[in-house]
């Protein structure tokens, strides 16, 4: 299958490699200059479970794009603020077949992909895969993860089981979904917690987790995206979204992880998706008119330390 991989950080370098190693004709696309040049010139360097890897996988930059190509599945992975961006520079790769698969933290994405794409060619999803940039060209990858996905076109189940099967033939652990929009809103808890409470406290998952406050943080985090889901039709079970977000403190699975938001933020000093996760929450709770002062705070603190930092 022709993949194109739109946004070729961490998470889609992670994809982009496992794709590969599972048969797939992969193609990267990248904004980042000195990304795109360090893999063209020295292969794409992953650090996969504590083994060194180099992986040799085309790689071009947005403003390379030519029409001669169609890809058969574009797997979009860049920041969210970058997506609308994308969406466009990508363009010229999508015939009236090529399926848009998008994986992006955050919440309401599918808005800005049906401006591009027709509906019956886009699915949604999220993922528990995790990766770092180390540097241009550069990957760290450990341990394990899964994708949930959906078709939001109507008639379009068969193709996203077809779709969660080429992932799981790459080691991807890919499963349908038959309520995604439950699924990204459980998977913006997560994000809602560990990646601001992260960013901010200077710790890892596993650190955070330690900490006596934790639960009652999670708990009343978790409440206030219910509340706002439910206000658009989807019902989270409270129970048991918080003891799947507590599950990321596991130092075994996933808690030293440094949520992607501490990367972009204290390693990177850039901006973040603070406004797609718990800024959303914010402005769907005025909206609904339902409080939401976790989120509302949370969402502040982020943007004082990106000010305070200098993000870009
Ligand atoms: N990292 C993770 O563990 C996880 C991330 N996600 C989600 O996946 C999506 C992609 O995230 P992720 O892969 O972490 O994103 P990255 O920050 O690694 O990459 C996204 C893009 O940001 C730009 N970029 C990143 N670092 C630099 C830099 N130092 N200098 C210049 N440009 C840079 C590049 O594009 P450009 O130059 O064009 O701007 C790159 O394609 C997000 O929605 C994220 O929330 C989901 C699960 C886990
Ligand atoms: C790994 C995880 C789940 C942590 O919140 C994530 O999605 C991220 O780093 O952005």
């Amino acid at each position: 299958m022709k993949v194109i991989i739109a946004g070729a950080g961490a998470m889609g370098s992670r994809f982009g490699i496992m794709l590969h190693q599972g048969g797939n004709d992969v193609t990267l696309v990248d904004g980042w200059p000195d990304h795109v040049n360090a893999i063209r010139n020295n292969g794409l360097k992953a650090n996969l479970n504590g083994e060194d890897i180099t992986v040799n996988i085309p790689v071009m930059l947005q403003s390379e794009i030519k029409a001669d190509e169609k890809a058969d599945l574009i797997i979009l992975f860049t920041k969210s603020m970058q997506l609308d961006k994308m969406l466009q520079d990508v363009k010229p790769l999508i015939s009236d077949n090529t399926k848009i698969l998008c994986l992006l933290n955050g919440i309401g994405h599918e808005d800005t992909i049906e401006k591009y794409i027709p509906m019956e060619n886009i699915f949604i999803g999220n993922t528990m895969w995790t990766a770092g940039l180390v540097g241009p060209g550069q990957v760290k990858l450990f341990g394990n993860g899964s994708v949930e996905l959906q078709n939001l076109g109507q008639d379009q189940e068969s193709a996203a089981q077809d779709l969660a099967k080429v992932l799981s033939d790459s080691g991807l652990n890919a499963k349908y979904s038959d309520n995604i929009h439950y699924s990204i809103y459980r998977k913006a808890c997560v994000n809602g917690t560990m990646n601001c409470l992260c960013s901010i406290l200077d710790v890892n998952m596993a650190e955070f987790g330690a900490t006596k406050p934790a639960h009652d943080i999670v708990v009343t985090v978790v409440n206030e995206f219910a509340a706002v889901a439910h206000a658009e039709g989807v019902d989270l079970d409270v129970k048991e979204v918080v003891e799947h977000v507590e599950s990321c403190f596991d130092p075994e699975t996933i808690g030293k992880h440094y949520p992607s938001m501490y990367q972009d933020l204290i390693n990177n000093h850039r901006l973040t998706e603070i406004d797609y996760i718990n800024g959303a929450v914010s402005r769907k709770g005025k909206k609904y008119n339902i409080a939401t002062p976790y989120c509302d705070l949370l969402t502040q603190l982020i943007h004082c330390k990106e000010d305070i930092l200098g993000a870009k």
